[in-house]
């Protein structure tokens, strides 16, 4: 008999649950008492924490030793976002407070014979998102504005710290005080970009990473997270708050298409965005343009002028309070083409048997593609070596990538080589569309990008030298945006077939499971919740299954 071949190692591992009390003796000889688990990130668990004999709440997030993610934001924390480092730059810029958050503590411990990595922050009060769905989906562009000037201080201080933050959205900030929007914090650090090596050199295995509604137009193309990419997405981020929406939402699971519309509406400023936000005054739609136009045209490489861009967000938020006194009756300005009010929204529904079993009909899983982790590729030692474990047959591998040239992220999970029924994969592409609306994008798409090798812990290397214009992008005679990028620009969107949906290999694995487009579009916790149900629900069914002599299962055999 052949050996038995040993299960891929998994490339991320939700952590287990730690139970309340738990205590960690930290390296700095304080006692930390784990409290109870109250949200759930991509791979981690978040809980409450007490230091021993105190009763200040702070926050722990724990993911198993082996992850990346939080070491990403454990490595950021302890680079740049130490207490006494942010109270110097405090101190040098005359500034009272800063929205960001400081490192408390961070090490390992031992649970059930499973190595933890955890990492202490100051708990705060809300995140920006639950405050937005709490209010329909939109905030006044009086408290957008007032948010915006906390992210623009933080993000100047990471900048500063030659770091783009690559994932603002609502989700990843929070507030110091319930309802006091100038409390406003920038956290979640697990798309931090370093950027003392960044070179304008798109890399296809890269484009779209981020957040995609959200992301930049470098990030789309493939390059490294920017300075200037923060603004732009802090842009987008301030449409969707005030209007509710984005032009692009709908075409969430297409990220070439969202990269399309977002040239389209960058290219037609600002008529493009007077037409969205409709009731807002003049200089609040002259701010996000601004925003644009700094964003623009600032080089690759370059720092943005945070001074000034504040300054034009902190004129637009007293316009903006002037504005809604005078329009208080005016009802926000909403696209028709993208997803209806939040409240409106039922939350995520778990399929039903019957679409289940449609989508567990699946072929043999050719390969397993290391594409997208939920969160940035971590490429220190330890992620190259758990990259090696996953088996992708070079043969299948290599013709796809060359004569497809497909973003990545379409395959996952996929059974793309059997991809034959337009029918089936009509439907596919909806369901995500609907899961998609039921949540616009809130996590994260990372592409792998093996190659880069760059890691966290590199110590700097020589600061880029590289003052490039923004060359790679000019205006064609209509006012489009045109870069010149051709093979990275609005790649044809390939219409990807999918005999069937998610298979039952990667039903039967969670990590598989969070790769998937319509999972990654939940929101946080969420997530965890779906994947624990499929994966409960697929073993059940399978467990069923092995009992009846008569199935034939070789679907699922043949993928092991
Ligand atoms: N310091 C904190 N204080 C209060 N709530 C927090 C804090 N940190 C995280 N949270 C809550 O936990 C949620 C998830 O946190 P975070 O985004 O940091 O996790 P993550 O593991 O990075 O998630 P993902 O991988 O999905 O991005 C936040 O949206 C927020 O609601």
């Amino acid at each position: 008999m052949p050996p038995k071949k040993a299960a891929p190692k998994k490339l991320h591992e939700l952590a287990p649950e730690v139970r309340v009390g738990f205590k960690i003796d930290d390296i700095s000889k304080k006692t930390f008492i784990v409290g109870k688990q109250f949200a759930t990130g991509g791979f981690g668990r978040i809980h409450t924490c007490t230091e021993g004999g105190k009763s200040q709440q702070m926050v722990m997030k724990i993911e198993p030793s082996t992850n990346g993610p939080l070491l990403t934001e454990v490595v950021v924390f302890n680079r740049i976002l130490k207490k006494d480092m942010i109270e110097n730059y405090k101190k040098a810029k005359k500034i009272q407070w800063i929205g960001l958050p400081h490192l408390i503590a961070n090490g390992y411990f031992t649970y059930n014979n499973d190595k933890m990595r955890y990492m202490i922050i100051p708990k705060y009060a809300t995140s920006l998102e639950a405050v937005r769905e709490a209010n329909g989906g939109s905030l006044s562009a009086k408290d957008s504005l007032t948010v915006a000037d906390c992210v623009l201080g933080a993000l100047e201080y990471l900048h500063d710290s030659d770091y783009a933050h690559a994932d603002v959205k609502a989700a990843n900030i929070l507030l110091e005080k319930p309802n006091d929007f100038s409390s406003a914090v920038l956290v979640d650090f697990g798309l931090a970009h370093r950027t003392t090596n960044n070179v304008d050199k798109p890399d296809k295995k890269r484009a779209h990473n981020g957040t995609c509604i959200f992301t930049s137009t470098d990030a789309h193309r493939g390059n490294n997270p920017s300075f200037r990419g923060d603004v732009e997405i802090l842009a987008y981020n301030l449409i969707m708050w005030i209007s509710g929406s984005l032009p692009w939402l709908s075409f969430e699971a297409s990220p070439d298409k969202v990269f399309d519309a977002k040239q389209k509406f960058v290219g037609g400023l600002p008529g493009t965005l007077q037409s969205i936000l409709t009731n807002q005054p003049a200089p609040v739609t002259g701010c996000i343009t601004t925003m644009f136009d700094i964003s623009r045209k600032t080089d690759y490489t370059h720092k943005v002028d945070m001074a000034k861009l504040r300054k034009k967000v902190t004129e637009a938020a007293q316009s903006a309070s002037t504005g809604a006194q005078k329009k208080s009756k005016m009802t926000p300005s909403r696209d028709t083409t993208t997803t209806p009010k939040r409240k409106t929204q039922r939350a995520p529904k778990v399929e039903s048997e019957d679409e289940e079993e449609e989508e567990i009909e699946v072929k043999p899983k050719k390969k397993v593609l290391k594409v997208q982790k939920s969160r940035k590729v971590v490429e220190d030692d330890e992620e190259e070596e758990e990259d090696k474990e996953v088996i992708i047959p070079k043969s299948t591998r290599s013709r796809k990538t060359k004569e497809e040239g497909t973003p990545r992220s379409f395959h996952l999970g996929m059974t793309s080589s059997t991809a034959t029924s337009d029918r089936v994969a009509k439907k596919i592409e909806m369901k995500y569309k609907r899961l998609a609306n039921n949540k616009p994008s809130l996590v994260p798409v990372t592409v792998a990008d093996a190659s880069s090798g760059e890691s966290p812990d590199d110590e700097p290397g020589p600061s880029s030298r590289v003052v490039k214009k923004r060359t790679s992008e000019e205006r064609d005679v209509k006012g489009e945006v045109q870069l010149k990028t051709p093979a990275l620009v609005s790649p044809a969107v390939k219409k990807t077939k999918y005999k069937s949906g998610i298979s039952s290999a990667t039903k039967a694995s969670p990590t598989e499971l969070r790769r998937v487009p319509g999972v990654r579009n939940f929101p946080k916790g969420r997530r965890s919740m779906i994947i624990k149900e499929t994966s409960a629900r697929y073993q059940e069914k399978r467990a069923t299954r092995n009992t009846k002599p008569t199935f034939d299962d070789s679907s699922c055999s043949s993928e092991v």
